[in-house]
């Protein structure tokens, strides 16, 4: 992997011995085993120093931004702020940028999203995302990419982080699916109804179509509901196959199919697919009558 044209880069973690333990061994063992994390990254427990910088990654699960932001918003506040989670803030409704504007009114608020795997990405394997900051910035798109990274950018915030976070509540209903035996062609059915739900809530909500047809909807939706490196996937599969799933991993699209089932139910949108997903999750209704639920709606036009 050549990180030749990476810039320095500070990564925070909480745990301090495992912050230590990173910045000397130069590997994540417990997230990122096998990958050498590359000499200009410095791994510090210490807050300041990650906030030194005036360009600042938040990577974090998504019901806890709103926290992280309310506790540093001060230090925060004329940062340029990109956000790589996926999801809905289930206590607002609101998306990533948001957050941000809430918390930080002064900060600058992006949002780096589109398929990719991390594990891909720290590889070097080739990777194309979505940059999404209202005012465009060709500099940003240029720090942030790299020889296997390519980013393309647009000022559709609202498009780049409904897609994100709307893709995983599909991926779990497409890892059910599978799970359960339903067979591909049914996975292709709910990936492109599901598709059909994403583009009707997210231009309900201001979203340009050409950002859903893009890396950071169509494509994320396709990588995340075909491939078993998903977690989102892997825990809809296990509900399909009647499976234990490990609940210590991050899932982003069980808080976020809550959030987005009241969305629709408070803007009146159409979305039952993304229905049915809390109700597997909270193992209210069986897969079975999941599918008999969906199969029995009223014939439409397309
Ligand atoms: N892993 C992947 O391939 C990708 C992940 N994402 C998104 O990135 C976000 C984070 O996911 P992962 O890093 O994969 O999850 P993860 O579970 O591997 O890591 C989450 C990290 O957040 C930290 N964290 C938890 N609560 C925190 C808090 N209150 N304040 C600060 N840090 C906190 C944890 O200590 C941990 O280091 C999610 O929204 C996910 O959808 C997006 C694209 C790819
Ligand atoms: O967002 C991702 C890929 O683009 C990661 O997906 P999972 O969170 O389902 O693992």
């Amino acid at each position: 992997v050549s990180f030749a044209q990476v810039g320095p880069v500070t990564l925070w973690a909480r745990d301090p011995a495992q912050a230590e333990l990173m910045q000397t061994s130069r590997e994540n063992t417990r997230r990122l085993s096998g990958v050498t994390l590359p000499a200009p990254l410095t791994v510090t427990a210490n807050l300041a120093e990650a906030f030194a910088a005036d360009t600042i990654l938040l990577a974090m699960p998504m019901q806890q931004m709103a926290g992280f932001l309310a506790e540093h918003h001060a230090a925060l506040s004329e940062k340029t702020l990109i956000s790589c989670s996926k999801g809905i803030d289930i206590a607002t409704g609101l998306g990533a940028t948001g957050l941000i504007r809430t918390h930080c009114p002064d900060a600058r608020a992006a949002v780096l999203t589109g398929p990719s795997f991390a594990a891909d990405i720290a590889r070097g394997l080739p990777t194309a995302l979505t940059l999404a900051c209202a005012d465009p910035s060709a500099q940003l798109q240029a720090t942030l990419s790299t020889p296997t990274l390519r980013l393309y950018r647009t000022t559709d915030t609202v498009g780049a982080e409904l897609g994100g976070a709307l893709k995983n509540v599909y991926a779990i209903a497409a890892g059910t699916v599978i799970g359960a035996g339903l067979g591909d062609s049914a996975r292709a059915a709910l990936m492109t109804r599901g598709f059909s739900e994403m583009q009707r809530v997210a231009l309900a909500l201001g979203a340009r179509p050409e950002t859903l047809a893009g890396l950071s909807g169509f494509g994320d939706l396709i990588l995340t509901c075909t491939s078993t490196q998903s977690r989102n996937f892997r825990l809809g599969y296990a509900l399909g196959a009647g499976e234990a799933f490990d609940p210590s991993i991050t899932v982003e699209g069980v808080a976020t199919a809550k959030a987005v089932s009241n969305l629709a139910q408070n803007n009146g949108f159409e979305m039952p697919i993304a229905a049915m997903v809390p109700a597997l999750t909270d193992q209210k209704i069986s897969v079975a009558e999941a599918v008999q639920a969906l199969l029995t709606r009223p014939l439409k036009e397309e």
